[in-house]
């Protein structure tokens, strides 16, 4: 049975952190302000770019009249942070395969720029029929509905989202689909408190996951 499937894209199909980093680094470095860590990135990722902004802001005593100054300078790098992404291990094998006999897209809190410009960097912007970002005009995930269009965008045939986030899992269960949690992204919470229909450690136990999935569906 041919089935839409979409995936969230930071720490699902890519580790983008250090690209992340390195972009929140220089802003801070324009006033004055120390660096995060690779950790303190990990958990400012998930909820878009304003959201990491105001988080690392808190982190570094930056007041709230800064925002929108930071808030554009790490913007206007951010399509060009791309040298330092990993795509996980698994994931090509992983999306050739599926893609297949399903239908592919991505729904991502990630702006819709960057998120087009990291696919292609990484050459993997053909295997996608749909990609939403996190500027689009309907919402911002937790809100279900990007992620409800992309499934439109889609086409007929049973519904699964991937992602490694607590806002992910509330996105699906928002949506009324079936969540599969890749445990290695940038989750902050244990795996048991994530609602989930199956999880996995490695891109390669996916495909196996989803023909289970709708077999029992
Ligand atoms: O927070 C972001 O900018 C993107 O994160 P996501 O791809 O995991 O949705
Ligand atoms: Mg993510």
């Amino acid at each position: 049975m041919s089935a839409r499937i979409v995936f969230d894209l930071d720490g699902t199909l890519i580790d983008s952190a250090r690209d992340i980093q390195g972009i929140a680094n220089a802003a801070l470095k324009s006033v004055g302000a120390a660096p995060v860590t690779l950790e303190e990135t990990h958990g400012f990722i998930g909820e878009g770019i304003h959201v990491f902004v105001a988080k690392m802001r808190a982190a570094r005593g930056i007041p709230d009249s800064e925002q929108e100054r930071l808030l554009a300078d790490v913007v206007s790098r951010y399509d060009d942070a791309v040298t330092l992404t990993e795509v996980y291990p698994g994931v090509r094998d992983m999306l050739a395969t599926l893609s297949s006999h399903h239908q592919l897209g991505i729904c991502t809190n990630k702006l819709r720029s960057p998120c087009m410009a990291v696919l292609a960097h990484l050459g993997m912007g053909e295997l996608f029929g749909t990609v939403w970002g996190g500027d689009n005009p309907l919402g911002r995930k937790p809100d279900p509905a990007p992620l409800l269009a992309a499934f439109a965008d889609l086409g007929e045939g049973p519904c699964l989202y991937v992602g490694d986030s607590e806002v992910d899992a509330e996105t699906a269960q928002r949506a009324g689909v079936p969540f599969l949690l890749f445990t290695g992204g940038y989750r902050r919470t244990p795996v048991e408190s994530i609602p989930h229909a199956a999880a996995f450690d490695h891109h390669a136990e996916l495909p196996a996951i989803v023909e289970g999935l709708l077999a029992s569906a």
